[in-house]
């Protein structure tokens, strides 16, 4: 796997403005290309906001955002970016395989491709056996896997992921990193935002947020050297308050 490419999402200089507050405030940071990238931060410091920019549904954006070489939300992105929201975003009263066939549609995979796209997404989710039951009457943890088909099916560069691990069991959290490990393999890029603090240690790299600044690029080895901290969760909130207090 060529790790050496140009990163996949480029900001510079980038600001958000939600409600009438800046939101992001002069963010300059790379995604690396290829690899699982974890976004963390406290409640409000503002990922759900950068992800959003990245995949081109936000409003009042300023400053450079480079996605795939392309400016973000370019219609050229449409099929070469997958969003995962944090709520299920699959519609409950169609199967599983109407879902994908729909998001294959808005995603301008050409009919002759759906029906191998659809079949791929499913056995990535190891949703198989399950293609011809409606939605809603799947478990939190199906439906959360279509979601992720969803997003899989248009076969995307880049994969934005707002907390996909939320409400799921340890069993089926673990099950996800591994997908998302493969799905990296394969050479894709993974932008997941995360609470959950031992996640942060199945990624590659790791962007810590607060209120909207970019406190730390680093790996999780490097987290841990760098705090003198245990763990993950410890090391976070050591950045964290010493950010808070550098601040004042
Ligand atoms: N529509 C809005 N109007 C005003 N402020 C908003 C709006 N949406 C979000 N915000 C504010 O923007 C900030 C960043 O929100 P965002 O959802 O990006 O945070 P987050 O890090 O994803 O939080 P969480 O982990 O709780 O989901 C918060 O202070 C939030 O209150």
């Amino acid at each position: 796997m060529e790790k050496n490419r140009s990163p996949a999402v480029r900001a510079r200089g980038l600001g958000v403005e939600r409600g009438g507050h800046r939101v992001i405030d002069g963010l300059d940071v790379d995604v690396p290309a290829g690899r699982v990238v974890g976004l963390l931060g406290p409640s409000g410091s503002g990922k759900t906001t950068l992800l959003r920019a990245v995949v081109g549904v936000q409003d009042h954006v300023s400053g450079e955002l480079t996605v795939l070489g392309e400016p973000a939300g370019s219609t050229v992105l449409r099929r070469r970016v997958g969003y995962v929201t944090q709520a299920a975003s699959v519609y409950t009263d169609l199967t599983v395989a109407q879902n994908l066939r729909y998001f294959a549609r808005l995603a301008g995979l050409p009919p002759s491709a759906t029906g191998a796209g659809v079949a791929r997404a499913v056995a990535t989710v190891d949703l198989g056996g399950h293609e011809h039951q409606t939605v809603g009457t799947l478990s939190g943890g199906e439906r959360s896997r279509v979601s992720l088909a969803a997003a899989l099916v248009g076969d995307p560069e880049l994969l934005v992921l707002d907390e996909p691990t939320v409400g799921l069991d340890p069993v089926l959290r673990r099950d996800l990193w591994t997908t998302f490990r493969a799905l990296a393999a394969e050479g894709r890029t993974l932008l997941v935002s995360s609470h959950v603090m031992d996640e942060a240690t199945q990624c590659d790299r790791l962007l810590l947020l607060r209120d909207g600044d970019l406190v730390a690029d680093t790996t999780p080895d490097e987290l841990l050297v760098t705090t003198g901290a245990p763990d993950a969760e410890r090391a976070f909130l050591a950045l964290i308050d010493r950010t808070t207090q550098e601040s004042r």
